[in-house]
């Protein structure tokens, strides 16, 4: 049952925290200069005067202690100035810039760094995340200062058992894995895609309060087939083509069979894994191990939340949902998964079989329009191919503009990876659509790869629409004051949430149940009031608030599937017995929150 009420916002809403709150001990086991080089120990000059006596650090910092908060002022004040400083730079010099100083500040002070970062998050995820962190991994070897993260290789063949024991953090709780192969719309970036890891996992520290000692970017380097890295001299993976078939799955078993062997609790996100290897790998591994293919299954839960709420944009029921038409342009992993979801959703609100669920949907890839005359077929995009001639004229290949202009669709919605594929002539098709109130969803990632821009899209389909991308836009002026609101469809929303409801149920699965709990509470959470101003997602302000919530909803799903065996010192029982605000409070205690913890020595 879809429930629209939405729960009262909480004081973490979008506000700022600066708590005096005199936080637990953390237990080191280094001292004196070792620890000022350990940024998740270091407190640079912020050490207390007690603190620099007890580890062995006096006369290693000048002689004034500088508190939090004036440590914080420094780096705003900082990067506001090179903000200011590198303002008329083109886009790319300044928000690589941007990065290097976030970037250096991660690298000496995490505590600091994510205050800055949860505090200042509508700023600082274009950076650390899309767009900018696209243009930090190609250009990363050249960027490359400090490692990041683990890296195996296929050179490391029988040695990854031993080798996850190098990692110095005695236990993990959340992994991303990428092989770089399809890194968001950039293609195969090879071992420059521990970027995406990286900056996916801050949005774990960020939203889900995942604490950072217990994160693992992770680089599966089995080759590259871009053939400018190969021959890039400072290219800093292996120059080798990919592996490809039994040699490529024996290099993520072994990985995966390493990763649980010691940390059997820790949950795996699959990211950018080329089409081929996504799904794949997904039945492989999706009920032996805790993981899940974020571009598969998170994006395909924040479309979802999308669709449903343009048809409450629209002023319709949601039962209205199983009569719009939708154009998803891109059969890959994001696409399909999308498609496979909504049509579960549309079974279950029509009460059909899949397959009869499948008839308002059409599908576009490189070569057009997707029917069953097509040549090697993929079979995942088989359910959604079309009988050619089943629409009026549009044969096998069809074009996106026949294709919109014969259906007029009530959404058009891009996960192609091709920047500007919604050009002018498509988006004015959109204006002929059958819905009162069309929707746009460009969200290919970075920028320069969405469908369209922002602008474009309420300058060509008309003020009317709806709009979303993958990475973010400013809202349009329309002029008379008002405003083309632009949301952000990323899955962003949904991750955190998932990883972090099912890390404190226990559950040693993810189910279906679990991620379709997830699009639900993000489907339901904005207001009709809203929605109906084209207001589809949270803003990113609140992506703790939303995170709690989502977090809330995975744990409920793996109770009620009995899959949940608790965490830490809570049982299984007690997760049975809490309610759901009980739950929501459960999942918001255990968000790490940065603050400088006393630091109390060990051998
Ligand atoms: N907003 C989000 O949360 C989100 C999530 C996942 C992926 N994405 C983005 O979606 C894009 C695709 O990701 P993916 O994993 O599905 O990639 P993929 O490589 O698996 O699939 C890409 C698909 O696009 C199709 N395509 C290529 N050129 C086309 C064209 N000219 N016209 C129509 N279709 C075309 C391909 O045939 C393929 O089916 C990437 O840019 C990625 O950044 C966004
Ligand atoms: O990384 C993102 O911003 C979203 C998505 O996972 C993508 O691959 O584009
Ligand atoms: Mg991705």
């Amino acid at each position: 049952m879809w429930n629209f009420a939405r729960i009262a916002a909480s004081s973490l809403r979008g506000t700022r925290r600066l708590s005096t709150a005199i936080p637990g001990p953390c237990i080191v086991h280094k001292r004196g200069a070792d620890i000022l080089h350990d940024p998740w120990f270091n407190k640079d000059t912020g050490f207390p005067l007690t603190e620099r006596d007890r580890l062995g650090l006096r006369g290693l910092l000048p002689p004034r202690v500088i508190s939090f908060e004036q440590q914080y002022e420094r780096f705003m004040q900082s990067y506001r100035s090179l903000e200011k400083n590198t303002r008329n730079e083109p886009e790319s010099i300044s928000s690589l810039s941007k990065w290097r100083i976030l970037n250096r500040l991660h690298d000496r002070n995490e505590t600091l760094y994510y205050r800055v970062l949860i505090d200042n998050i509508k700023d600082f995820a274009p950076i650390i995340y899309t767009p900018t962190v696209g243009l930090v991994c190609q250009n990363y070897s050249g960027l490359f200062r400090r490692p990041r993260g683990m890296y195996f290789s296929a050179k490391d063949k029988g040695e990854m058992m031993s080798m996850i024991y190098n990692w110095p953090a005695q236990q993990v709780d959340m992994i991303v894995l990428t092989d770089g192969s399809r890194i968001l719309g950039l293609g195969d970036l090879g071992v420059q895609g521990i970027g995406i890891p990286i900056g996916k996992l801050d949005m774990y520290v960020a939203a889900a309060g995942i604490n950072p000692q217990r994160i693992l970017p992770v680089m599966l380097d089995v080759g590259t087939n871009n053939q400018k890295l190969l021959e890039d001299r400072l290219y800093l993976g292996l120059r080798q083509p990919r592996l490809e078939g039994e040699e490529y799955l024996e290099i993520v078993d072994e990985f995966m069979e390493a990763v649980y062997t010691r940390w059997p609790k820790a949950i795996v996100q699959f990211e950018d894994f080329q089409f081929k290897w996504a799904f794949e790998t997904l039945q492989r591994y999706r009920t032996r191990f805790c993981m899940f293919n974020d571009d598969i299954q998170g994006t395909a839960g924040v479309a979802l939340a999308g669709l449903l709420g343009t048809v409450r944009a629209q002023g319709r029921p949601l039962t209205d949902f199983v009569k719009q038409k939708i154009v998803v342009v891109g059969a890959g992993s994001a696409g399909l998964g999308v498609l496979k979801q909504a049509v579960q959703a549309v079974s279950r609100m029509a009460g059909n079989s899949e397959a009869a669920a499948n008839s308002q949907f059409y599908l576009l890839d490189k070569d057009g329009l997707v029917t069953k005359a097509r040549k090697n077929l993929d079979p995942a995009a088989a359910p959604f191919a079309k009988d050619p001639g089943e629409i009026d004229g549009l044969a096998e290949g069809a074009n996106l503009l026949e294709v919109v202009k014969k259906v007029r669709p009530h959404v058009l919605l891009g996960l192609s990876g091709v920047g500007s594929i919604f050009n002018e002539e498509v988006l004015k098709a959109m204006r002929e659509s059958d819905s009162p109130k069309p929707a746009i969803f460009a969200m290919s990632n970075p920028t320069n790869n969405a469908e369209c821009t922002a602008a474009d899209a309420f300058k060509h389909a008309g003020e009317n629409i709806v709009f979303a991308s993958g990475s973010p836009f400013t809202n349009v002026d329309l002029g008379n004051g008002k405003v083309g609101h632009v949301n952000q469809a990323n899955n962003m929303y949904l991750f955190p949430g998932i990883g972090l409801g099912t890390l404190l149920s226990g559950a040693h699965f993810i189910t279906d149940g679990m991620l379709q709990a997830a699009a639900e509470c993000l489907a339901s959470y904005m207001t009709d009031e809203e929605v109906q101003n084209g207001i589809l997602y949270p803003s990113i302000n609140s992506i703790r608030h939303i995170t709690a919530e989502v977090g809330a909803a995975v744990l409920q799903a793996a109770v009620a599937e009995e899959l949940a065996e608790g965490h830490g010192d809570i049982g299984p029982r007690e997760l049975m017995h809490m309610s759901k605000e009980e739950k929501v409070q459960y999942v918001r205690r255990n968000m790490w929150y940065p603050i400088y913890s006393p630091l109390v020595h060990e051998k």
